[in-house]
């Protein structure tokens, strides 16, 4: 098994050197293990490039030890999936990771090892989790679901592609991060994408978006394929039959406006404590005999029984309540409880609608209304597409792409 080093010095607070030298590095050597190669990123898309030249320098697996944020795992993907063709290989080539998180918000790394409140502050500030896992001879690295976003235009020809191990997302969602990364100089922390929020939380988009299920039944999956919605009464997922539900179930058809749209594979949380998809961990998806899945966490403004159309004052009330709502995923995930009252509050608890609709499927599709140029926004970790007018985006969940399997040490 071949050995890669490699942080971006630059991410998060600029501490990835540090931690390399003093922690990373030390801890590997201890152990025995010898890099094939040290490398501290140089520019935008360095990660990329030396992953692929170290896994054509060589065959067979290869372990990653990355000291970075989600967006330098993202470009390592997105170079596979746009890299070197995979030749005549049957079997997938295996990439492991060691996450060292050394990033803004390292929704992956704090995912695989969320803050307990019991457990201690040092381990909860611990950097070195997925560290430990790959030097003690226990734990195997686990394998992520990926989620491949394609752009089509209004001809159904592809413009654009990209792949995501954490977040694919429309809406809200897409314009913080397109927004943000105008704040990076001035605030590194996570406080800039609550900052991109305050900006955004008004908009409304206009799409229209369908979920679905691989429709072949799955032997001994014991789960019949459709696509299911949580349903807080039943404290679990059922099948959705709500408005816009196909008649065997597989599909689903949600009409907008939305304010919020976001899908996340592997991950329950895009910060330390923002738990915005609680189930990926509450209910976690199946094994890898199972077609993969994306949970895909919805809000859609005119579902409040208080908001009969769209206005300027209906966007300003709406506004309030996405607040409260996403502050409500900070209290490990307390929103996918929240359901309107008779008057359109927000109560957790009672028999209303829910306010978040958190569905669970193997694809969707965004399809963009041509005259909302906010809605042709989307975010795959961090990576912000735009979709052509008339086209749309189509996002699958994948066991393996581009020939390899990635996975993680946890
Ligand atoms: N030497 C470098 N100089 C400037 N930018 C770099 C350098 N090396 C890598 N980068 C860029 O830094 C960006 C930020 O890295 P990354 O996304 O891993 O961290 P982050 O944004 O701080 O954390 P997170 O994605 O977890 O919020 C990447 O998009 C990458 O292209």
């Amino acid at each position: 098994m071949s050995l890669l080093v490699l942080y971006n010095p630059v991410c998060g607070h600029s501490q990835g050197h540090a931690i390399f030298q003093h922690i990373v590095l030390p801890r590997l050597a201890q152990h025995g293990h010898t890099p094939a190669a040290v490398v501290a990123t140089t520019h935008p898309g360095h990660a990329g490039e030396v992953v692929l030249q170290h896994l054509a320098a060589a065959d067979g697996p290869l372990t990653v030890v990355l000291g970075s944020g989600d967006g330098t795992l993202h470009e390592i993907l997105a170079a596979l999936h746009s890299g070197a063709p995979t030749g005549t290989r049957t079997a997938a080539r295996l990439l492991s990771f060691v996450l060292v998180p050394c990033g803004t918000a390292n929704a992956l790394y704090h995912s695989l090892f969320p803050p307990s409140p019991d457990s201690s502050q040092e381990l909860r500030d611990s950097q070195t989790r997925s560290l430990d896992a790959y030097l003690t001879d226990g734990p195997r690295a686990r394998p992520l679901t990926l989620a491949q976003t394609v752009l089509l235009d209004g001809a159904q020809q592809p413009t654009g592609a990209s792949i995501a191990a954490v977040v694919a997302s429309t809406a809200l969602h897409a314009s913080i991060l397109h927004d943000s990364e105008a704040l990076r100089p001035t605030h590194p922390g996570v406080e800039r994408f609550k900052l991109a929020a305050q900006q955004n939380l008004t908009r409304w988009y206009h799409a229209r978006a369908r979920l679905a299920v691989a429709h072949t039944p799955v032997p001994n999956a014991g789960i019949a394929p459709v696509v299911e919605i949580f349903s807080p009464a039943a404290r679990g997922f059922v099948p959705y039959t709500g408005p816009g539900a196909a008649p065997d179930g597989t599909a689903v058809t949600l009409d907008g406006p939305f304010v919020y749209f976001l899908s996340t594979v592997n991950a329950d949380r895009l910060e330390a404590n923002f738990r915005i998809a609680p189930c990926q961990s509450t209910f976690p998806p199946l094994p890898e005999s199972s077609p993969p899945t994306i949970d895909v966490v919805v809000i859609r403004p005119l579902r409040d029984p208080a908001l009969l159309e769209e206005s300027e004052h209906a966007r300003q009330a709406f506004a309030e309540k996405s607040m409260a709502i996403l502050t409500a995923a900070y209290r490990d995930g307390a929103h996918i409880h929240a359901r309107y009252g008779g008057a359109g509050e927000v109560v957790e608890g009672g028999t209303g609608d829910v306010v978040v609709e958190y569905f669970r499927c193997n694809s969707w599709e965004w399809i963009p209304d041509p005259s909302d140029q906010y809605a042709h926004l989307v975010c795959v970790d961090g990576e912000i597409l735009q979709v052509e007018p008339g086209g749309k985006a189509v996002n699958t969940a994948l066991h393996r792409a581009d020939g390899y399997t990635i996975s993680v040490y946890s």
